[in-house]
């Protein structure tokens, strides 16, 4: 094992959470984080699942005794999460088609058997691969590297392989990985995402020759599929949800759902109200995801005192309560467009830049947007 992967256990007591905070080095961050082993900060499932906000990374980060200039590329990172939620937010279930343009050059819309199987032939590649199953995070470069692969030299559309990732992601986002997919892919972006062999060594310390990655860039872009990427398969995933009872509520009080994207400790806990981490099947029919990710979404649920898991869909909670007026002024959750269907009342999400909220044609149009409010954050210096 490398040194970088000992980042690769994710810690789910909230007290080390936060202490992980600390170790944000923005200004290595920025001159590092395309590197395996790169300054990078580790937090994204712990964003991903709700636990703590972008919002609170910010503030953090601003407490600190940083200039301006060296946390600007750190912020703009965390700042592309807001842009994909928000697009979320305003294509709905739209962002499972092609959001820009029709992905370019498709030949099949299965999943790659070599991805799937850690068997490109391209040893860093297959290596952190690995490292997905056994840990359930990848690097960003190494994301964008295996969607390159997928997407661009086998030629599979984004949707299916988009999906496997996701399954194996502690920090599996709707927004975050269906966009990025399409931005590699080429489909929310004016042009796909190439890598060959010389730059995969760079950022990888590898030192491979002679691969189908191999070649100049133009050389890459007008080849035909290797033989290593043609076999493909339909994709068959399942999630292994516990089994549960009922969770036993007092209807005089609220009661607030907790799900795979909101495990916050701090939301509400000063109330006094019925906790439930709603896991529901038909969610993860449609959005499966791995062992892994269930025991970490169920860890991460311990630090919520009182919380009652239950396996089981929104509509049983809320004939827990005697009518649907009563389920809807009682039942509390945070805003999510896949949890649209939620009985009762809504909460806003922690935003970085609240005030940013309409629909912009690039994540360079939303940043211009921000920065008046990013300056406002940094004391206008
Ligand atoms: C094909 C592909 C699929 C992806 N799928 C997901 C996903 O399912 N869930 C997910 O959280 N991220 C996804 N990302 C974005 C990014 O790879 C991860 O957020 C990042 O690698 C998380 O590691 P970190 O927390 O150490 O990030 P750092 O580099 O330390 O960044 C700090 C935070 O900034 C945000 N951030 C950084 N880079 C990006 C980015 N490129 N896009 C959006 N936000 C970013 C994240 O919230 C991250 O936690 C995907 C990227 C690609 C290319």
């Amino acid at each position: 094992m490398k040194n970088y992967t000992q980042h690769y256990t994710f810690p789910t007591s909230y007290d080390a959470i936060l202490e992980q905070l600390d170790g944000i080095k923005p200004a290595l961050y920025a001159r590092t984080r395309n590197f395996v082993d790169g300054s990078v900060t580790y937090l994204s499932p712990y964003i991903s699942r709700g636990v703590i906000s972008c919002r609170q990374v910010l503030n953090h980060v601003l407490k600190k005794d940083h200039k301006p200039w060296q946390i600007e590329k750190f912020i703009q990172e965390l700042a592309w999460r807001e842009y994909f939620q928000r697009t979320w937010q305003q294509l709905g279930d739209g962002i499972w088609d092609d959001i820009k343009r029709p992905q370019p050059d498709v030949v099949h819309h299965r999943m790659v058997d070599a991805v799937a199987a850690a068997s490109t032939s391209i040893n860093a590649i297959d290596e952190h691969i690995q490292l997905l199953f056994d840990k359930g995070y990848m690097h960003n470069h190494v994301r964008m590297y295996v969607a390159s692969i997928t997407c661009n030299i086998a030629k599979a559309h984004w949707l299916v392989p988009s999906k496997w990732l996701y399954y194996h992601l502690l920090d599996g986002d709707i927004a975050s990985n269906t966009c990025s997919w399409q931005w590699v892919a080429g489909a929310f972006a004016t042009k796909k995402y190439y890598c060959n062999q010389d730059n995969v060594n760079r950022y990888t310390y590898s030192e491979q020759k002679d691969t189908f990655l191999d070649k100049e860039y133009p050389a890459l872009v007008n080849m035909p599929v290797p033989p290593q990427l043609e076999a493909s398969s339909e994709l068959t995933l399942h999630t292994p949800l516990p089994q549960t009872a009922l969770p036993a509520i007092d209807i005089s009080k609220p009661t607030f759902i907790y799900n795979n994207y909101n495990l916050d400790p701090q939301w509400h806990s000063h109330e006094d109200g019925n906790r439930i981490l709603l896991l529901e099947p038909s969610h993860f029919e449609k959005y499966p995801v791995s062992k892994q990710v269930i025991d970490f979404i169920l860890a991460l649920g311990k630090n919520i005192l009182g919380l009652q898991v239950y396996t089981g869909e929104m509509s049983a909670i809320a004939k827990l309560y005697p009518n649907s007026e009563t389920a809807n002024e009682q039942i509390v959750s945070k805003e999510n467009p896949v949890y649209s269907h939620y009985t009762g009342k809504r909460e806003e999400r922690d935003w970085m830049f609240p005030e940013v909220v309409k629909p912009y044609s690039s994540f360079f149009a939303f940043w211009k947007k921000c920065a008046p409010y990013l300056k406002e954050y940094t004391g206008n210096q």
